[in-house]
C-alpha cells in the first residue's frame, strides 16, 4: 500500500515524516516531490573499483545551470531532508525528469525506514542536458511496512549513509567485507 496525499499530511503532523523544506504544492495525490539541491559531484578516477574508497568532487551547480553529458555518473543531492519513522520511503524520478532523459538513480530507490537525510541521486542522461539547483528532479512515495522493525537504518551500526548532509555522498561500498 502507498500512502495517499492525505495520510503523508497525517504522518507529517505525527512526525513520523519529516520533509524539509516541505511545501503543500509539492505534494502529489500519492507522492511528494523533491528538488535537485545545489551541489553535484563525480568521481576523481574514471576507472572505478568497487573494493576501494572512490573519492569525489564536489561542485555547485551555477545559477544559469550546467549542462550534464552522457558518459558521467553525477551524484545529486535532494534540496529535502527527510526523515521516515514508519513507512519504507522510495525514491522515484518524474515523467517529466525522465522525458529530457534524466535517470535520477542507477538502480537504487527504496530508502529504509529509519532513514534520516538527504538522498543522494545516481544521475546520468541520454543526451546533453541543462540542469538547475531547485528544479523538481523526483518524488518520494512512501510504503507500508509489515511486521515489526527490529532495527531502524538511523539505529543500525553498519548504515553507510546516516551521517546528515548537504551534499551528495560517494559509494561506501568498499566498507562491505567481500
Ligand atoms: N538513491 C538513493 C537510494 C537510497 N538512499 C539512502 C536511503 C537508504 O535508506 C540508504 C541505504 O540504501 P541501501 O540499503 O540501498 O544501500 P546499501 O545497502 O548500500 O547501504 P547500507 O549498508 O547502509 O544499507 O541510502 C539514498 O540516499 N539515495
Amino acid at each position: 500500500m502507498i500512502l495517499s496525499d492525505k495520510r503523508i499530511l497525517e504522518e507529517i503532523d505525527k512526525g513520523t515524516i519529516i520533509i524539509e523544506p516541505f511545501d503543500g504544492s509539492c505534494l502529489g495525490t500519492n507522492s511528494y516531490d523533491v528538488h535537485l539541491g545545489k551541489y553535484l559531484a563525480t568521481y576523481k578516477n574514471r576507472v572505478l573499483d568497487a573494493k576501494k574508497h572512490n573519492e569525489i568532487e564536489h561542485f555547485e551547480i551555477p545559477k544559469d545551470g550546467y549542462i550534464l553529458q552522457p558518459g558521467t555518473l553525477y551524484l545529486g543531492v535532494t534540496l529535502e531532508y527527510t526523515e521516515t519513522h514508519g513507512h519504507v520511503p522510495f525514491l522515484e524520478g518524474k515523467s517529466s525528469t525522465g522525458r529530457l532523459g534524466i535517470d535520477i538513480h542507477a538502480t537504487a530507490g527504496k530508502g529504509d525506514v529509519g532513514f534520516c537525510n538527504t538522498w543522494t541521486l545516481e544521475i546520468s542522461v541520454a543526451q546533453p542536458v541543462k540542469i538547475y539547483a531547485g528544479m523538481p528532479i523526483g518524488q518520494l512515495i512512501y510504503f507500508v511496512v509489515e511486521g515489526n522493525i527490529e532495527t531502524m537504518y538511523n539505529t543500525k551500526g553498519s548504515a553507510k549513509y546516516n551521517n546528515k548532509t548537504t551534499k551528495p555522498v560517494e559509494s561506501m561500498m568498499w566498507k562491505n567485507t567481500f
